[in-house]
């Protein structure tokens, strides 16, 4: 799940639109948030307001939702560029959200249009859930009929009903369900699951100290993604989600199945349950219910814990941030580039595409997904949440299933080894678990090399068991070890033989990439390296080709987000800083401007852009104007090879020595903090499908391989040598041999980089190139 896309019809949109002449009305943009509250919506209304305050047009916020947009008055308020200064780090939504009977009828709705048509707002943008945009779709269709019945009332003129003929709506979906069809992610969604899985790990401690089963009761009423998300990231025993019943022995099979994880040495047990969960006939099912089964069938010590609204709490992840700002500034752009009447539509995502989606039929998909619930239409109901969604569920029900007593399929079990290559990246560990759950079902094997390839010349390695690996999920960094080292080719080739191992998986970035590709050219004198060679790409720098998203990067960018957070904090006691941050990434600027454009910085140096002296100067001539009309925080996110000349310490010197005593200036290199500590949902569940491609991938290219005269998997050239990743919407192999015209072997970096629109939404939110006339500077 990446970020970040390059989409070159969208970057252009973000060029300033003309000012218009004078005496011309401003465009006029509102924002609400209605329904239940969620992380991420603060991005999103920041992105609006600043962009369309940056494209000349006036930018409202309605408080209270719909609650807001009915009564007027005070509710809906005229936004500048700093009533949404640091807003981004806050969970909720600081502009309220509320559930409105008074809109569900014409009377309110009404009134609602007239409150806007006084203030000259015909663009309205509405962040919150399919209730909030059906309301929002029938307010534009019934829009007409409130001209004519304001203008019969002498509510409004002529003039105004004519030059504000129609309304436009954009639908952002903010809502931890993740339960609009036709996107893959709603804002909010990603947090929760955070404060789900990391809820998870505190209750696993103390589970397996005691050897207790827990249920653990999530949200969502009619969308089971939380509980299947956060199962396929915990290693979940048992998920109840809505759209997909268990059959009426559920009780049994479940606790047969709990009783198979205890006999194979597991210490806990747990039940995720979504809070729709029923039985095939539609009847809810419990928590105490649940319990109850455990208790009387097994006589474990079970607990119940419901998270409730701790999931809709706190800071929002880099991940909703980045999704609300990219949307919220969509949304406006959308709105500006197309001119006249619009269909409404919804901002989402489609793997790692923004995409724009039909309103209605979107929410007619949704609204349809509790009728086939009710119809026990269930395979409906899974395939109405989306490809996405069903093969969740399939991985689901394969992580599940594993089990080494399962009879073996194909020609014969194969011995697959693992290695990790490079720095730690959190979700390694996950990855291994997933490979080995994938492998040993079919009775294939899996050994785990120590330290990379020094660990593989030397022959240091152990068996990982379905009952090793089973605590992997949450942990950083890499049980395995790692290293740097390049692979000294004969002593690999000879451990492999002697090992008898028949495919290898490569956990790592960069240095996994160029040792496998080192591995693959060296096959033709090397026989023992004649086997499927992988690459599952893990490294907090994300700079692997053939992936758009690498294993470990998200927590990475989490860990660097909160830390600016918290360093941005103190300037509200300190006042008046610019903070110079140092990230890693090596040659790579993913990190730097990701991380800058979550944590509301103002610039991100990259090593790609570099540095030079005149961007020095027009930072500090932005800075200094900055505070002098009143701003107390700016931060430069640097990422560490920007430049060898101007270094962390030497722009920290310059700013601090040049800032007319407007600011002082302090640096912070992040260093290893940046790995994070426990890897986050993105992380542990992009590792287990990586993984799981992994091991379907080796299988299928050993059995074809075998070669039944010596009973040993021979692949012919480069087949077979793969880099797994994650493109566009969906997991990808791609020939390592593929890759190496993409790719910058000097520099270790994909030559084609992704962020450019990050960089044009940073400049914009950053109010650079804003002060050329005088009306905005009064802003
Ligand atoms: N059919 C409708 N017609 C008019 N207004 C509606 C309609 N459905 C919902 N709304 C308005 O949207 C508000 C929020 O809707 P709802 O309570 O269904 O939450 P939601 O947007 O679906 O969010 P969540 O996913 O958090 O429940 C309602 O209180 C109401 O004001
Ligand atoms: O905050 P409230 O109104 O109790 O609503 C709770 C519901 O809202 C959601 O958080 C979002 O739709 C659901 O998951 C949950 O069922």
């Amino acid at each position: 799940m990446p970020l970040l896309s390059q989409d070159a019809e969208w970057d252009d949109m973000y060029k300033r639109l003309p000012e218009p002449p004078a005496g011309t009305a401003r465009r006029a943009f509102a924002v609400l948030t209605s329904g239940g509250d969620s992380q991420g919506m603060n991005a999103a209304v920041r992105a609006i307001v600043r962009v369309a305050l940056y494209n000349y047009c006036d930018a409202y916020a309605i408080y209270e939702g719909y609650v807001g947009l009915v009564n007027g008055g005070s509710f809906i308020k005229k936004m500048g560029w700093g009533d949404v200064s640091g807003i981004l780090s806050q969970g909720g939504t600081v502009i309220g959200t509320a559930r409105c009977a008074e809109f569900r009828d014409y009377p309110g709705r009404l009134k609602a249009a007239l409150n806007l048509l006084e203030r000259g707002i015909n663009n309205l943008i509405v962040i919150g859930g399919d209730g909030s945009l059906t309301g929002a779709d029938l307010f534009k269709r019934e829009w007409p009929q409130y001209l004519k019945d304001l203008l019969q009332q002498k509510a409004i003129s002529e003039e105004l009903a004519q030059r504000l003929s129609y309304i436009n709506i954009v639908g952002l979906v903010g809502s931890i369900d993740n339960d609009l069809c036709g996107t893959d992610n709603t804002i909010g969604a990603d947090t929760a699951l955070k404060r789900i899985v990391e809820s998870i790990d505190s209750i696993s401690s103390t589970a397996a100290s005691h050897q207790r089963s827990f249920v653990l009761e999530v949200m969502g009423r009619n969308c089971g993604y939380l509980a299947l998300m956060a199962a396929i990231a915990s290693g979940a025993d048992w998920t109840f989600i809505p759209e997909q019943p268990h059959g009426d022995d559920w009780r049994v099979a479940m606790c047969d199945e709990l009783k198979r994880n205890r006999e194979r040495g597991r210490r806990m047990s747990l039940v995720i349950m979504a809070e729709g969960a029923r039985d095939r006939s539609g009847t809810p099912i419990t928590a105490e219910q649940v319990k109850q089964a455990i208790d009387s069938t097994l006589h474990h010590d079970t607990r119940i814990t419901v998270l409730g609204h701790v999931q809709r709490g706190g800071a929002p992840t880099v991940y909703d941030r980045v999704l609300g700002t990219v949307c919220g500034a969509r949304a406006v752009q959308y709105l500006l580039h197309n001119a006249g009447q619009v269909r409404p539509v919804v901002m989402g995502v489609s793997g790692s595409k923004y995409i724009t989606i039909p309103l209605m039929e979107s929410i007619a998909l949704t609204q349809s997904v509790p009728v086939a619930i009710k119809s026990k239409e269930f395979a409906r109901a899974v395939e109405l949440r989306g490809p996405g969604f069903v093969s969740d569920v399939c991985l689901l029900h394969q992580l599940n299933s594993a089990d080494p007593t399962h009879r073996h399929v194909g020609t014969r079990p194969f011995k697959i080894a693992i290695a990790c290559v490079g720095a730690p990246a959190s979700g390694m560990n996950s990855a291994i678990r997933a490979a080995v759950l994938a492998a040993v079902d079919s009775l294939h094997t899996v050994i785990g090399y120590h330290d990379g390839f020094d660990g593989i010349a030397k022959g240091e390695f152990e068996e990982l068991t379905w009952l090793s690996v089973s605590q992997l999920a949450d942990k950083g960094g890499c049980v395995l070890g790692t290293n740097r080292s390049a692979p000294n080719i004969g002593q690999v080739a000879t451990s492999l033989q002697k090992h008898a191992v028949d495919a290898l998986i490569l956990i790592g970035g960069f240095e996994a990439y160029t040792g496998a590709l080192a591995l693959v050219r060296a096959r033709s004198a090397n026989p023992a390296l004649r086997i499927p060679i992988l690459c599952l790409p893990a490294t907090i720098s994300n700079n692997v080709p053939g992936t758009e998203m690498s294993v470990g990067s998200d927590t990475a960018l989490n860990a660097i987000v909160t830390c600016i957070d918290t360093i941005k904090q103190s300037a509200t006691s300190s006042r008046a800083r610019v903070f110079v941050i140092e990230t890693h990434g090596g040659n790579c600027g993913y990190l730097p401007v990701t991380s800058a454009l979550a944590a509301g910085a103002e610039r991100a140096y990259t090593p790609e852009e570099g540095i030079s002296l005149s961007t020095l100067v027009t930072d500090l001539q932005h800075f200094q104007r900055r505070f002098s009309e009143g701003a107390n925080c700016a931060v430069i996110v640097r990422g560490e090879k920007a430049s060898s000349t101007y270094t962390t310490p030497v722009i920290e010197a310059i700013l601090g020595e040049e800032s007319r005593q407007l600011f002082t200036c302090r640096s912070n290199v992040l260093g290893h903090l940046q790995q994070g500590f426990t890897p986050s949902p993105i992380d542990r569940i992009s590792s287990v499908k990586f993984a799981v491609q992994c091991v379907t991938t080796i299988v299928s290219e050993c059995n074809r391989a075998l070669d039944a005269t010596t009973n040993t998997v021979q692949v012919a050239g480069s087949e077979a040598a793969f880099m797994v990743g994650l493109k566009g919407v969906g997991i990808t192999l791609t020939p390592l041999e593929e890759l190496v015209e993409h790719s910058d072997f000097k520099l270790r970096v994909p030559k084609a980089q992704l962020w450019t629109e990050a960089n044009l939404l940073l400049h914009v939110l950053g109010k650079y190139d804003y002060y050329n006339d005088a009306k905005t500077q009064a802003q």
